[in-house]
């Protein structure tokens, strides 16, 4: 019913010598000019990006987390790690789509369709040289210097020793000197080659800010043919020339680790009462630079009494203990006592719900990515810590994860 109402607009012959990705970033120049929300992505394995704009601030903010079934309103969910007044929970409403595996249409949505006309003018206009990305008006976070990192380990493992928690994910800011020239959108585009097997994407929200990130963790997903899935992944280490997948030799620390957020997953299964999951893993999979252990989990939806499955599951997944720990609530309460610095969106969830095709949804956790300010980049990176972490070895892998993203600051 949706797709009927929808309106396409063609682009003008003024628009004629401007490849699909220079209208891509045309579009997203007139989103950033008139204030409005817009999302740019690459889903892992596509070809090509896309970009959503939302015709309001106002319009996109929202409450609960989406609902991924086919009827719900399509659009691109992007919520932090944990909802404040300064990181609101959004759902962008698909209000204006453009797909560059489609280069000659704009699709714009029935409520947006005051906006036809100021739109229609954008794409003759000559596209402009600088993009004023919208910026957090929140301060900087503050970065942890590696001994306070090390102090906040070392608290960590001490509140595992007490039994507060069983596992708890502790994460810290970076500040980073943006490059001369640097451009938001040439860095996204450099991220989807370097990252085809990543979700890459660009998120810029007035008031809220600018989040650049590709991210190798699924939170939840429906695909087309009606499957639910999602994934545990845990345990961190680097590849090189002899550690590949193939001969990755993983620590009882690192395996326990991973272990306990599929068992997470599982214990979400068992809250809804659905045995019907195929469990594949954990294998050895690269992300970047690295290498982590994942388990994926499916769900043939058409074999199961359980419509909202996904809706059920994102409600439960989020935050999963791959970003806060277990049991998730101490966890949490570990995390806003110790941390000492606001994660924003950093662990938050972002991607579209119903934007390709109705009943198709993804959902990634945002990871290895980086919060763009006027002068410098505020990048983030966190690590899973069990009784048995060391506080250098953590630091080395924060500064591995920091590496994924950073290497568009070069
Ligand atoms: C927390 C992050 O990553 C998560 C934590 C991991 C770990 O502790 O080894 C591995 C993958 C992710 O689930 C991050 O990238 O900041």
């Amino acid at each position: 019913m949706q797709a009927l109402e929808l309106r396409q607009l063609r682009w003008p012959a003024a628009a004629a010598g401007l490849d699909a990705r220079a209208r891509l970033r045309h579009l997203a120049a007139g989103a950033l000019r008139t204030g409005r929300p817009l999302a740019l992505w690459r889903e892992p394995g596509a070809e090509h990006p896309r970009l959503l704009v939302a015709r309001s601030l106002e319009a996109s903010f929202t409450g609960l987390p989406p609902a991924l079934d086919a009827q719900a309103p399509a659009g691109f969910a992007f919520f932090p790690f944990r909802d404040s007044d300064h990181n609101p929970a959004l759902f962008l409403p698909a209000d204006v789509r453009y797909d560059v595996a489609e280069p000659d249409a704009v699709t714009v949505a029935p409520a947006a369709s005051y906006i036809v006309p100021g739109l229609a003018a954008w794409l003759a206009a000559a596209p402009l040289e600088h993009l004023a990305w919208h910026r957090s008006p929140q301060p900087a976070p503050h970065p942890a210097t590696q001994a306070e990192y090390t102090h906040l380990v070392e608290e960590g493992v001490a509140a595992i020793e007490a039994k507060e928690v069983v596992k708890v994910v502790t994460s810290r800011a970076a500040r980073r000197p943006l490059p001369a020239g640097f451009d938001a959108f040439a860095a996204f585009l450099e991220l989807t080659e370097q990252y085809p097997r990543a979700f890459v994407s660009l998120v810029s929200v007035p008031g809220v800010g600018t989040w650049l990130g590709a991210t190798p963790e699924v939170l939840a997903e429906v695909t087309a043919d009606g499957t639910f899935h999602t994934m545990a992944l845990a345990a961190t280490q680097p590849v090189t020339a002899e550690v590949t997948p193939r001969t990755a030799i993983w620590r009882q620390k690192e395996i326990e680790e991973q272990a306990l957020v599929a068992r997470y997953i599982v214990s979400c299964f068992k809250q809804l009462r659905l045995r019907e999951y195929h469990e594949t893993g954990p294998r050895t999979v690269v992300a970047g630079q690295l290498l982590h252990l994942r388990t994926d989990f499916e769900v043939n939806l058409r074999q199961v009494p359980f419509p909202n499955l996904g809706t059920d599951m994102l409600r439960l997944l989020h935050p999963t203990s791959a970003v806060g720990g277990m049991p998730k609530q101490a966890a949490m309460h570990f995390i806003e006592r110790h941390e000492g610095y606001d994660r924003a969106y950093y662990s938050g969830f972002l991607g579209p719900v119903n934007v390709g095709a109705a009943g198709v949804a993804r959902l990634y956790v945002n990871l290895r990515c980086l919060q763009l300010r006027d002068d410098e980049a505020i990048l983030y990176a966190g690590t899973g810590l069990t009784v048995d972490s060391d506080p250098e070895r953590e630091w080395q892998e924060t500064e591995m994860k920091l590496e994924t993203v950073a290497t568009v600051l070069q």
